[in-house]
């Protein structure tokens, strides 16, 4: 169907999506192109900034995300044109987009950064909350406050923070499998910090360095209006720290985590009083106290695949995203990733002719550096974003362009279980297959630190608490030093390995 509405011509740079990656792109394309006018449409009326970036090491960097309204980057940018809408087709025969009120943009080099939505265990129930952006975190809250008890299902980031910052909640936690927090961790690593879990009072926080992301100073009016199911960005480091994350009663972690399993059916209230089934009460703990009654009549049941039935207030369903690709699919036949993302190559380049993509909504689909692998997060969505417009920049000078640093080795800083947490290389083994050794070093309560050795190389670490390490393990993988004659030496604490190697 042919969109009747106003076209404008010219063919400009265009950005779809206001979250990091496209705003990041954005910016780099008014650097690079200060006389040129830069098109950012995105869905939500404000815009994920990245402020205070610190380059901490060679690829492990740091920064805060802030909200904004549009203006601000407008008058940051005088070249960059925002429009608030949503966009709902691409003709990239034509090179065009076509925004929410039929309007046409002609673009000549056009990157895609729609960002992700949750995957979530079930579509349309009330009951099923998913967390992605400002919207959906505010309306968790708002249940948790009424809540007694809830059930968590996945074991990814959004499943790990909130375990540790729910209170006054009991929270049944549901995984597939056999330890916590797989995505980022081994079993080793879930152990050291499932102690935390079990803490009575939550302990002041440590000091950390972590990317943070913040709301400090936002009007209301900036305030995004999208929902899950409309598209607000996604939230990132430290989403909940305005949040206050407590249940209904007085106790800080009530935690009871079913292994192995996943969810075969949901049933509200009435279904579950004909279906005769009968519940489980919430697993005691040593105190031998239950908040809740074994009688209690919930709003929801969660049976699951292990064939115990949990009553709850609601679900938060935190079982991973698929990428916003939607609105572009239609007539294009975009090369697409096994996980659903546009597959673009090592220049951020799609299938289709001038059409990038960078950050959640991408899968990256060129051959990685042996110690880099792609995951959704945030430092990602920015890297992609400025390297997406120095490609698209050195397309259209027709330069050549080598690939970004950034992209030699994985390296995430997080904080799970208030635990400073960095993530390096093939930090979990990835696709190293039985080939590799472990090394580790462990002080209960303080530090964990795992390296991923191959024919003597460092390939990838975890590193849990303030451990000091990451420059010199960061080297030591980018170098990939030869480290077969210092064995155990290598995590020995009473050697400074900085004198070593630096
Ligand atoms: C709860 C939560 C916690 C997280 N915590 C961390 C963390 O601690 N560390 C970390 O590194 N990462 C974290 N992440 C992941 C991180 O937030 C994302 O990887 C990152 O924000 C992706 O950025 P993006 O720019 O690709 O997409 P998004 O931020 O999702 O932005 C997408 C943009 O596209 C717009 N849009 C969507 N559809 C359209 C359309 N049709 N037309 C126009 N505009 C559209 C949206 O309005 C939005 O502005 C977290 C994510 C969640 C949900
Ligand atoms: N600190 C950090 O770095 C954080 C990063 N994030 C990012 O935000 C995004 C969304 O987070 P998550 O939803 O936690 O995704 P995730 O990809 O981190 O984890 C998804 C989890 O759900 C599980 N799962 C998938 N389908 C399931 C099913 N049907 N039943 C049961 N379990 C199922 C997976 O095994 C996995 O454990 C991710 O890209 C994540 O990396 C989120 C929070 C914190």
């Amino acid at each position: 169907m042919e969109a009747a509405g106003p076209v404008s011509t010219g063919g400009k740079f265009v950005v779809v999506g206001g979250g990091i990656a496209g705003v990041t792109c954005a910016e780099q394309l008014a650097i690079q192109f200060p006389s040129e006018d830069i098109l950012l449409v995105t869905a939500s009326p404000v815009i994920k900034a990245v402020t205070n970036f610190k380059q901490v090491s060679k690829v492990l960097e740091e920064f805060d995300v802030e909200e904004q309204p549009k203006t601000m980057l407008e008058n940051r940018f005088p070249n960059i044109k925002i429009i608030e809408s949503g966009v709902k087709e691409l003709k990239s025969k034509e090179h065009c987009i076509v925004t929410g009120d039929g309007s046409q943009h002609v673009y000549k080099k056009l990157c895609l950064c729609t960002g992700a939505k949750p995957k979530l265990i079930c579509e349309g129930n009330p009951y099923v909350l998913g967390i992605r952006d400002t919207d959906s975190a505010q309306e968790f809250q708002k249940q948790l406050t009424k809540a007694k008890r809830i059930m968590i299902i996945g074991n990814g980031g959004i499943a790990l923070e909130l375990v540790y910052e729910i209170e006054g909640c009991e929270v049944i936690w549901a995984i597939k499998d056999k330890a916590i927090g797989n995505t980022f961790f081994d079993a080793g690593a879930a152990e050291f910090l499932t102690s935390k879990l079990t803490a009575e009072k939550p302990e002041g926080r440590i000091a950390h360095k972590r990317t943070r992301y913040t709301t400090e100073g936002k009007k209301k009016e900036t305030q995004t209006t999208a929902g899950i199911g409309s598209m607000g960005s996604a939230l990132g480091p430290d989403w909940h720290e305005g949040l206050n994350l407590k249940g209904t009663k007085e106790f800080s972690h009530k935690i009871h985590i079913e292994t192995m399993c996943e969810v075969k059916k949901i049933f509200l209230q009435e279904e579950f009083r004909i279906s005769k089934k009968k519940s489980s009460p919430f697993p005691r703990d040593h105190s031998n106290q239950s908040v809740t009654t074994d009688n209690e009549v919930w709003p929801v049941y969660v049976e699951l695949t292990n064939e115990k039935i949990y009553g709850c207030d609601f679900i938060v369903s935190a079982t991973g995203v698929t990428p916003n690709t939607e609105p572009f699919l239609c007539g294009n036949n975009f090369a697409l990733g096994e996980d659903g993302g546009l597959k673009v190559d090592a220049y951020m380049h799609t299938s289709l002719s001038d059409v990038y993509a960078a950050g959640d909504i991408c899968t990256a689909s060129w051959q990685p550096s042996p110690v880099w692998q792609q995951m959704r997060l945030w430092t990602q969505a920015r890297q992609m974003g400025w390297y997406a417009a120095k490609c698209m920049a050195a397309a259209s000078l027709g330069e050549s362009i080598d690939m970004d640093f950034s992209f030699e080795l994985f390296a995430h800083v997080t904080k799970f279980f208030n635990y400073k947490v960095v993530l390096l290389g093939k930090y979990n083994a990835q696709g190293l297959g039985s080939d590799h050794e472990l090394m580790l070093r462990c002080t209960k309560g303080q530090e964990y630190v795992k390296v991923v050795m191959q024919h003597g190389r460092m390939m990838g670490a975890v590193l849990i608490g303030e451990t000091d390490l990451e420059e010199t393990f960061e080297n030591l993988i980018l170098n990939q030093t030869d480290l077969s004659s210092y064995g155990e030496d290598l995590l020995d604490p009473n050697i400074d390995l900085e004198d070593y190697f630096d």
